[in-house]
This record gives C-alpha cells, sequence and structure tokens, in this order.
C-alpha cells in the first residue's frame, strides 16, 4: 500500500510590497499569486503545481482569507484531478504585515486594492486597507511582521503585543526580507479551519475567556454590554465625535441592536477610522443572540469608564425603553436602511 500524499497549500495574505514574495523565496517554498477567491480561480491556480507538496497561495489583499479557504476546501475535489498530489489540505493561515507602514495604514479610510476579477466572495468593494488588515491579523495561523530593519525594536514590539490583542492563539515572528531570526513555522493544524473561527480576540473577549492585555503601551481593550438597544440619533452623535478623550479606538468588534430596528441583531464591525454596521441572520429571540450590545473595543489608552458612560449615554434611558418597539421604531434613524432579504435574492 503506497502512503497518501498530500499538496499543502500555505494562504499567504498581505498587503502589497509587505514582502510576501520575499518570505516564500527565504522559505524555500513556491509562491502562487490568487486573483480570486472562487473555486475556479483556485483550481485554476494549483493546476500548475505538478509534483510539489506544499506551496503559498498569495490571496489578494482585499481577499478575506477564511472565505478563500472556504473555496479552496470547495475546490479540492477538482484539484485532486488537476493536479499530482493525492489530496488538498490547509496549511498555515500566513498573514505579512510591513513593520514600517502598519500604524499608517490602519488608521487609514483608503480602500484596498480592488479586486483585479470580480467574484462571489468579494460582493461589492467596499474593503478598507484598515479592515483589510485586522482581517489578515484575525485570521490567521502564523503573523510575519517584516521589514523590522525599517523600525525599532520598541515599534516591531508594540505591534507584536497589538497583533497579540487581536489573535492570541497565533505564532508572531520577527523577519527581515522575509528571513526570520527566530523558529520556523509550527506545523499547520489538522482542524485548522475551526480553530481559526474560534481565534480572533474579539470573539475570546466576548466569550468572556478575560485574556490579558499588555499595558506597557497603553494596548489594550473593553468589553461593552448592555441589554438595552441603542438610541440611533445618540449613537450617530457618539460615532462622529472624533475626540479621542476615551482613548484611540482601533478596532471594534460585536453583536448590537437599535431601537428603531429592534428585532435585528446588528453586526457591529470597525477596522481603524472606518465602521461598518450589517444584519445578521440571528434570530431575533433566539437563546444566543443578545438582547442588547455585546461589543469588543481594542486601542491604544483606552479609558473604560468613560468609554462605558459614552456608550451608555447612547442606550433607551427608562421614559424611552418603557414605550416598547412599537414606539423605537418611530425614533429617527439616520443610519442606512438595511436589505434583511439579501439571502432571498
Ligand atoms: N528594507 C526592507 N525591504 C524589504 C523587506 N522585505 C521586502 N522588502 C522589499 O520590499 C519590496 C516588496 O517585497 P516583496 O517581497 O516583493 O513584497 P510582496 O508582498 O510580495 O509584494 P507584492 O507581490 O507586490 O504585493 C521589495 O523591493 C523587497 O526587496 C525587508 O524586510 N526590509
Amino acid at each position: 500500500m503506497t502512503s497518501p500524499s498530500f499538496l499543502t497549500l500555505n494562504l499567504v495574505s498581505g498587503l502589497a510590497g509587505a514582502g510576501k514574495s520575499s518570505i516564500a523565496r527565504a522559505s524555500g517554498r513556491t509562491s502562487i499569486s490568487l486573483d480570486g477567491a472562487d473555486r475556479a480561480a483556485v483550481s485554476g491556480a494549483i493546476a500548475g503545481t505538478g509534483t510539489r507538496s506544499e506551496v503559498m497561495l498569495e490571496i489578494h489583499p482585499s481577499a478575506v482569507p477564511l472565505e478563500v479557504a472556504v473555496a479552496v476546501m470547495a475546490a479540492g475535489g477538482d484539484l485532486v484531478l488537476h493536479s499530482e498530489a493525492g489530496a488538498i489540505r490547509l496549511g498555515n493561515f500566513v498573514s505579512v504585515l510591513d513593520a514600517s507602514t502598519f500604524w499608517r495604514d490602519i488608521r487609514s479610510d483608503k480602500l484596498a486594492p480592488e479586486p483585479p476579477q470580480p467574484c462571489a466572495t468579494h460582493g461589492e468593494h467596499d474593503r478598507t486597507v484598515a479592515d483589510a488588515l485586522v482581517q489578515q491579523i484575525e485570521w490567521a495561523s502564523v503573523v510575519v511582521i517584516n521589514k523590522t530593519d525599517l523600525s525599532t525594536a520598541a515599534e516591531c514590539a508594540d505591534l507584536r503585543d497589538f497583533v497579540r490583542l487581536l489573535n492570541p492563539s497565533c505564532q508572531v515572528i520577527f523577519a527581515r526580507h522575509g528571513h526570520s531570526s527566530v523558529s520556523a513555522w509550527l506545523p499547520p493544524r489538522v482542524d485548522m479551519l475551526t480553530w481559526l473561527q474560534q481565534s480572533p480576540g474579539w470573539i475570546r473577549q466576548l466569550n468572556g475567556e478575560g485574556l490579558l492585555a499588555s499595558g506597557r503601551t497603553g494596548l489594550g481593550y473593553v468589553v461593552y454590554r448592555d441589554p438595552r438597544p441603542f438610541h440611533p440619533g445618540r449613537l450617530a452623535s457618539f460615532l462622529s465625535d472624533t475626540s479621542t478623550e476615551s482613548g484611540e479606538i482601533l478596532r471594534s468588534r460585536g453583536l448590537f441592536r437599535l431601537a428603531s430596528r429592534p428585532h435585528v441583531v446588528g453586526s457591529w464591525n470597525s477596522a481603524g477610522p472606518t465602521i461598518a454596521f450589517e444584519p445578521t441572520s440571528m434570530g431575533s429571540h433566539d437563546p444566543e443572540s443578545p438582547w442588547g450590545q455585546e461589543i469588543a473595543f481594542f486601542g491604544r489608552n483606552l479609558d473604560g469608564a468613560r468609554l462605558t458612560a459614552n456608550l451608555d449615554a447612547c442606550l433607551l434611558d427608562d421614559r424611552e425603553f418603557i414605550g416598547g418597539p412599537m414606539e423605537w421604531r418611530s425614533l429617527t434613524d439616520p443610519f442606512p436602511a438595511w436589505d434583511l432579504n439579501q439571502d432571498d435574492d
């Protein structure tokens, strides 16, 4: 009996010029660029891998690593037909960060580069550079902080601490021109997809894991919970206030409810200066669905008491709350309408 052979695909993400190719070269791995995130793009990219047992798939800066991984698994059947490897397996999810530009990029509201070809998983292109960066960190098993020669040791350590805040489970490696001074990547996990889905710091904070944050450079987190819904007008004023009295929020993620849309559980998602609200598919009365707010904030010099007080002021007060959902619906709501029938299209 012959032992099964595998083609291991490491998914590599990073903004343009972060050092993805340098890392492939330094580690002696073949690198293939993946222009889309759909099954056809994945099958096409892998068709030429020949007898190699491991390659690095460079995903587009605007693609979400986890979505690409799902496409890779879906394309797995086709790939077995095209490649000489016996089966496809996911390797590490590697995110490459440019230490010299990271803090500028995470604070940017610029759009990430347009994907070169439209495909289902990209949808309408509205991903910002900051959003791309946080997704790349949160869905990584290995984060390589590259171009350390262009930053001070303190800046590199600060970036490492921020990465650990957003993704406490990943392996963090420092590199120059893709060459790491420390260890090699840890071997990929067998249950990589399941494991990654529990990795992001915001999921772990909301699950109550209470992870310790580094206080050295002021990086930290605040978890906000309250069973009451937000008043839409007061929440909009809070979001438009650019003062940093309660610290600098660099990332926030969670679930929330607007009083004017009482039966929809909303997704709260901010990266750098940009925030996006979307409806979730969670049922209003599901035991898993929060009644009000469950949001994890990550940033620098966060003043938990002040941030909590500011958010409390956005909730319905006692008099408004007693009015009930019929009255709440008539509150002026400045946020864009949600398409609640997306899945029915
Ligand atoms: N100073 C410095 N330059 C680096 C380092 N790593 C890569 N570079 C340079 O940065 C540029 C981009 O590096 P690549 O490895 O091609 O980056 P990439 O992410 O593959 O770039 P794209 O494929 O264009 O997205 C090249 O000119 C590299 O020589 C590093 O650690 N330090």
